[in-house]
């Protein structure tokens, strides 16, 4: 068993997180709960930050908020001073909600419609990351219709496939993400970015995957990018100014996974642009990365009710909890593992291995197989670590079951940012057959 951040174990045997015992958490808003630890967040955001900071470096760390967006986390994101990548409207619309700097947002997406084009254009916002020539057409319509010049950067793919599950890879050429590098496509889109009246090219951008515990995906995509500016500057004059190389840094899930620290990441890529800087003969660029996951990952914490159990003799015990697919996707689309405990028996000894079933209608909705713990009945709480990225983001209303409410603790305190979602809040957007009355 392994803890994250400032988790504990108090002298009750309970879980702590952040000098709040989350036995306490659960009674208090009821389960299942997202309790996220914010010192984590804080120590992560800053562990990003430092290599650029003590090379004296320009350069934009931005918290990829798919991970998880609501208000309070994007003023938290302001408050640690990063900057921020959104992919659709409604990210952007909570990102202006929480007052988040606009020249410090970045707008992904490989389908951006003509609506959040002009949204994130009213708002001025810092850049627009493009990601294929429909989108450029349509930006520099929209651009031209409201007299504006726009930031850009341009998506490619520059052919790399990270080590990471099949379904979250994006970096390799048979992906619906982005530019080609080699097949001429991103040479192309510069041609057209450069004749543009209505947009300004900054430089380039990639993101290789999701999931990842080497820097070697990252350095082999600098050389490639590296490779293909040196024969642009050549020919076209142009010199990229940012290098955005994307977020995907892995995080330790279980005790198999061995992710590098924030601050070796970032080491490791500068070492590398500035290598290949010098070995072209071009300016260093501005370095831009995106964590998403390892900003927020290992400080989100799930509080469930064990209920319900079901022997399968000399097969295997379920126990089920109060919540599942519905909080925490990621093992039915993944297969992905999580480590869990007893909150409120955490250094009580293992005496058997359960396997922890979800409460949806739904054979796959399993959130972990054979997991060892004390014998458990319906007094307990189960704790899953690191939930914090893509657990709510991704939470939904499978079998109207509501979304649960995220409590955020730092030294010894507990604030609720996002509410329990309610039946009526599920049924809010329901309209009746004609003729029959509304309950
Ligand atoms: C363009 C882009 N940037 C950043 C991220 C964040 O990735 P992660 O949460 O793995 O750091 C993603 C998601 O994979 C992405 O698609
Ligand atoms: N949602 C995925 C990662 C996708 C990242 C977005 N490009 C996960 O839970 O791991």
């Amino acid at each position: 068993m392994f803890f994250h951040g400032t988790s504990k174990v108090n002298d009750k045997g309970h879980l702590e997180i952040g000098g709040v015992d989350t036995v306490n958490l659960a009674r208090k808003y009821g389960t299942p709960v997202y309790i996220y630890d914010v010192e984590l967040i804080r120590r992560r955001a800053r562990g990003f930050k430092k290599m650029f900071e003590e090379n004296n470096m320009k350069a934009q760390v931005a918290y990829a908020s798919k991970a998880f967006s609501s208000v309070a986390m994007i003023q938290l994101v302001e408050e640690e001073g990063l900057s921020l990548d959104v992919v659709s409207g409604g990210e952007l619309y909570t990102a202006i909600r929480a007052d988040f700097p606009v020249d410090r947002i970045h707008f992904h997406g490989n389908n951006k419609s003509r609506e959040e084009i002009e949204m994130a254009l009213s708002y001025n916002i810092g850049c627009i990351v493009i990601d294929n020539f429909h989108e450029m057409n349509l930006l520099e319509e929209v651009a031209l219709s409201m007299n504006k010049r726009v930031d850009v950067l341009l998506r490619i793919t520059p052919g790399i496939e990270a080590h990471t599950h099949d379904y979250i890879l994006t970096g390799q050429e048979d992906s619906k993400f982005g530019f080609d590098l080699q097949n001429g496509q991103a040479e192309e889109a510069l041609k057209i970015a450069l004749d543009s009246q209505h947009i300004h090219l900054l430089g380039f951008h990639c993101h290789i995957g999701s999931q990842i515990f080497e820097p070697t995906g990252f350095i082999l995509a600098t050389q490639k990018i590296f490779a293909k500016l040196k024969t642009w500057s050549q020919k076209y004059n142009y010199e990229s100014k940012v290098l955005n190389l994307g977020g995907g840094f892995g995080i330790r899930y279980t005790e198999e996974d061995e992710p590098l620290a924030p601050e070796t990441y970032v080491k490791e890529i500068i070492k590398e642009v500035k290598k290949q800087t010098n070995h072209h003969g071009m300016t260093l660029p501005e370095i831009w990365i995106e964590p998403g996951r390892s900003l927020v990952g290992d400080a989100g914490t799930t509080i469930y009710q064990i209920g319900s159990s079901k022997d399968v003799p000399t097969v295997r015990k379920y126990l089920a909890i109060d919540g599942g697919m519905s909080d925490n996707i990621r093992p039915a689309l993944y297969q992905a593992q999580y480590e869990a405990v007893l909150a409120n028996r955490v250094l009580d000894d293992v005496e058997e291995k359960v396997s922890i079933a979800g409460k949806c209608c739904e054979s796959g909705d399993m959130l972990i197989w054979d997991l060892p713990l004390p014998k458990a009945g319906n007094n307990d709480l189960l704790a899953v670590f690191c939930t914090g990225a893509y657990g709510y983001s991704m939470a939904n209303n499978y079998n109207r079951i509501p979304r649960p409410p995220v409590v955020f603790v730092e030294d010894g305190e507990d604030r609720l940012v996002i509410k329990r979602e309610s039946f009526e809040d599920m049924a809010r957007l329901d309209l009746p057959l004609k003729n029959k009355v509304n309950q």
